[in-house]
């Protein structure tokens, strides 16, 4: 039996599509260095510890397990420190995934699922994005994911391989049943600070900016639940491996929320108050961000599960509470 190499599956995002593909009977090997990943996150998959841009090391990954399709997860994600940093971002998300698909040419492996992200689009005129929408990131780390993306699209171009590339909006929520979740350390990303808030990790939470041209003021994004993200990734996998075309696909749900909205669920699903303290815009950010998501139902027929700001809200401070080492309701979040 066929494997798929899941790069970065010890990662959020990764670690729930590996959990969704072992469960539905696939046989998965997984490559992470552990930057930000959790080996106990990786369950019921192979195993291995590493660079995801070392040619040797992937070649032989491909060739052992007899891999016949690659999800390409492994990446940094901290926007700000791609402004800090662009080239370790250029490196890491750009150079590695440019060798992931040397080996991958070389293994003759020809059907590839990209992680790539809303941060291609930067600031768009009404706040809404489909794929036709013009990419024009506004920092190093969207950068980074398009010049992949325009890679892999000139690879694919050959014919030697296909490709769908998953622009993922604001992706949050944990597993429902407790067993795998969202434990990035330095944690930058609303939902997750908020819960760490929640649960006393940390002193309050910060609403960066009041003053944009939205109903209440604050920033309003697509929140995904990760669930929802992961069963897109195994319906493009079904598509791929059933001969369809290449695809680039918004993975979002068509609607967004305010950060005040998003803080006054986390606040009801912890039962208090929380102690917000409201602070100017944080740079680079933009005022609204919703995904035009038709394509993904239409070319994949996905339907989303958990499409619910409280039920990601109480996943995501559920899991918080585990790590916390609090007694919590992991089972019955759903
Ligand atoms: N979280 C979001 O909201 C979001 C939004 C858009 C896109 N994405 C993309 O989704 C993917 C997964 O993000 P995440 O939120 O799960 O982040 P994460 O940091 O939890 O996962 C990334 C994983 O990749 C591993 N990794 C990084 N560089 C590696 C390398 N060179 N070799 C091997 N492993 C490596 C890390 O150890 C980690 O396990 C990334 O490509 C990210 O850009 C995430
Ligand atoms: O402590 C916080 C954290 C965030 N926010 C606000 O919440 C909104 C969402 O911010 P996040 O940091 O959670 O997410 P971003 O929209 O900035 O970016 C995320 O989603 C993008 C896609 O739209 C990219 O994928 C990127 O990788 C990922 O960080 C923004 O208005 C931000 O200012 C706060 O007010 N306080």
């Amino acid at each position: 039996m066929n494997s798929v190499l899941v790069t970065g599956g010890a990662g959020y995002i990764g670690s729930h599509t590996v959990q969704q593909l072992v469960e539905r009977g696939d046989r998965v090997v997984v490559i992470d260095n552990l930057s930000t990943g959790f080996r106990e996150a990786v369950r019921g998959a192979s195993f291995v510890e590493g660079n995801v841009g070392d040619i040797e090391l992937v070649s032989r990954v491909l060739e052992a397990h007899r891999v016949d399709a690659v999800l390409h997860f492994a990446a940094h994600t901290v926007v700000p420190e791609s402004v800090s940093d662009p080239l370790k971002y250029y490196g890491n998300n750009t150079g590695n995934t440019r060798n992931l698909l040397a080996c991958c040419a070389r293994a003759g492996i020809d059907k590839f699922i990209f992680s790539s992200t809303a941060a291609v689009y930067g600031s768009t005129e009404a706040g809404v994005a489909d794929e036709d929408t013009p990419t024009r990131p506004i920092n190093p780390y969207g950068t980074s994911k398009l010049m992949s993306e325009t890679m892999l699209r000139d690879w694919c171009a050959t014919g030697a391989m296909r490709h769908v590339i998953l622009r993922y909006f604001n992706v949050a929520g944990c597993d429902p049943l407790g067993r795998i979740g969202h434990s990035t350390p330095q944690a930058t990303l609303l939902i997750k600070v908020a819960c760490e808030h929640a649960v006393g990790k940390r002193p309050s939470i910060s609403i960066y900016g009041t003053d944009y041209d939205t109903p209440d003021g604050t920033g309003v994004r697509d929140f995904i639940h990760v669930e929802d993200l992961a069963a897109a990734h195994l319906r493009a996998l079904d598509h791929l491996r059933a001969g369809g075309d290449c695809l680039t696909l918004n993975c979002g749900y068509g609607h967004g929320y305010s950060v005040r909205e998003v803080v006054e669920a986390v606040a009801r699903a912890a039962g208090h108050r929380l102690n917000v303290v409201e602070l100017p815009r944080r740079p680079g950010d933009i005022p609204k961000l919703i995904a035009r998501s038709d394509r993904l139902r239409e070319a994949l027929g996905w339907e989303p599960c958990y499409d619910d700001l409280d039920l990601i809200v109480r996943t995501a401070l559920s899991w918080e509470h585990r790590l916390a080492g609090n007694s919590f309701r992991a089972a019955s979040v759903a």
